[in-house]
């Protein structure tokens, strides 16, 4: 059986990014929240555009109040107002001072701006009680952006503050990675929509609705093929249509060792590489991963054969494929899973012999972070507790026990 670092390590390599020469889309800004930027930005604006005025205040010459102070005031003519969005007339000579307030447009001739706390108004002349610093409160052309450098890089997803920097760089049109398509399937004859009536011995298809919630989250869009019987032909042909549909193909259930587990033969039959047959984790030992290459030069489509278990299906999504989908989505960097460590509150245990994964919650106590074990039952078949997870406790092989106040590493998830 595979190692979890082992497993990562070929699931990650098998992840090429979307090539950006041919997968790509150019949207309105404001479709373009949580989206990949697919190419470099530069700007031919400056930033600030014009020197500016950090403070409400008098724009004035340094060296005519270099020594003003509250016993010795320097007086300046007062010979403009500027508000914001206004455009200076006049140049500042010696023993003047412009009105100016914040954002406004440096006038020539002044070189700082002394605020109005500082100052004494007398119609039109104003006492400077302090001397201000050189260049004070100036906030100077360019010196947050160059026009012609990069301005965002490629790879990298656009939130808020991206959002602000392209708007202010009056980019309205935005060429971003286009959104990767994750095929789910769920297999069980057991399984029903949450809509139908539950006959004995039947289960709701949960998984399919986590696993549509978890790929949303990712920034991907899922496309839900629904419950497919425990039949090598239907499951055969959900997957050959899921391959053609999809750049990611997520399965779950039927990958065990049950007469009723197809799915292992059946990527092989439609001429799947398996790559991964079983990993040396709990829960999730089963997690099958394989290719589909359509031809030489197409890029393979992943498959990912969740375990059924709905623990099992969400915590090797978390661990494996929530990271490949921000991979494969042109996330350049920050697409790995996400450790931290923790004091637990709780013992953690585990028999040893796979790397175990608890569920429960981190948070941060007085600066530190806390892992507080769900309660209840931590098995792989029990969704009830899971509710409310944000963080995975992870147990290495050989480690059997953790005990309350001790370091726990953590993967953050949701
Ligand atoms: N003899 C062995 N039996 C099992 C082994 C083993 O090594 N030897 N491994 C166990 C482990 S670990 C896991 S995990 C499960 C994985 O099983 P499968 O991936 O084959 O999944 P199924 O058998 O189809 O279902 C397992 C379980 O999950 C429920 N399920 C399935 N699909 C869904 C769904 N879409 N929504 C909610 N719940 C679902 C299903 O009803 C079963 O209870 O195998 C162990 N067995
Ligand atoms: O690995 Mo299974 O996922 O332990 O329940
Ligand atoms: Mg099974």
């Amino acid at each position: 059986m595979l190692s979890v670092q082992d497993a990562e390590t070929t699931i990650f390599n098998l992840v090429q990014p979307l090539n950006p020469q041919r997968n790509t889309e150019v949207v309105d800004l404001l479709a373009a929240n949580s989206r990949v930027l697919a190419s470099p930005v530069t700007s031919q604006l400056d930033f600030p555009h014009w020197d500016n005025s950090a403070m409400d205040g008098y724009a004035v010459r340094y060296t005519d109040v270099q020594h003003a102070s509250q016993q010795q005031p320097v007086t300046l003519e007062i010979v403009e107002e500027i508000p914001a969005g206004y455009q200076p007339q006049s140049t500042i000579q010696p023993g003047q001072a412009a009105r100016i307030f914040t954002g406004a447009v440096m006038p020539a001739g002044a070189d700082t701006v002394v605020m109005q706390e500082r100052t004494q108004r007398e119609n039109n002349r104003v006492s400077i009680l302090a001397a201000p610093k050189p260049q004070e409160f100036v906030r100077h052309r360019a010196s947050y952006y160059k026009a012609g450098g990069q301005l965002l890089p490629a790879g990298i997803m656009l939130n808020a503050p991206e959002i602000a920097v392209l708007a202010a760089a009056q980019c309205t049109q935005v060429k971003v990675y286009r959104r990767l398509c994750v095929a789910i399937l769920s297999t069980g004859n057991e399984l029903v929509t949450p809509e139908q009536p539950l006959q004995p011995g039947q289960i709701v298809d949960s998984n399919q609705y986590a696993l549509a919630a978890l790929v949303k989250q990712s920034g991907a869009e899922p496309l839900m093929l629904g419950i497919i019987p425990d039949q090598a032909i239907a499951i055969s042909e959900a997957i050959a249509h899921a391959i053609s549909k999809a750049d990611i193909i997520l399965s779950s259930g039927g990958v065990s060792v049950g007469d009723y587990d197809y799915v292992q033969q059946i990527i092989e039959s439609l001429g799947g590489k398996i790559h991964i047959c079983a990993v040396a984790m709990k829960p999730g030992k089963p997690l099958t991963v394989a290719t589909f290459q359509e031809n030489q030069i197409s890029t393979p489509r992943l498959y990912f054969g969740l375990p059924g278990n709905p623990v099992s299906a969400l915590v090797t999504f978390w661990r494996f494929v929530q990271p490949t989908i921000k991979k494969l989505s042109g996330i350049s960097e920050g697409w790995e899973p996400k450790f931290v460590k923790a004091l637990t509150c709780h013992e953690l245990r585990s028999d040893g012999k796979r790397e175990t994964y608890v569920w429960g919650k981190l948070r941060l106590q007085d600066g530190v972070y806390e892992f507080q074990l769900a309660g209840g039952n931590q098995n792989s078949g029990n969704l009830i507790n899971l509710a409310q997870t944000n963080a995975l406790g992870i147990l290495i092989e050989g480690q059997t026990l953790i005990s309350p106040g001790e370091q726990v590493q953590v993967l953050q998830v949701g």
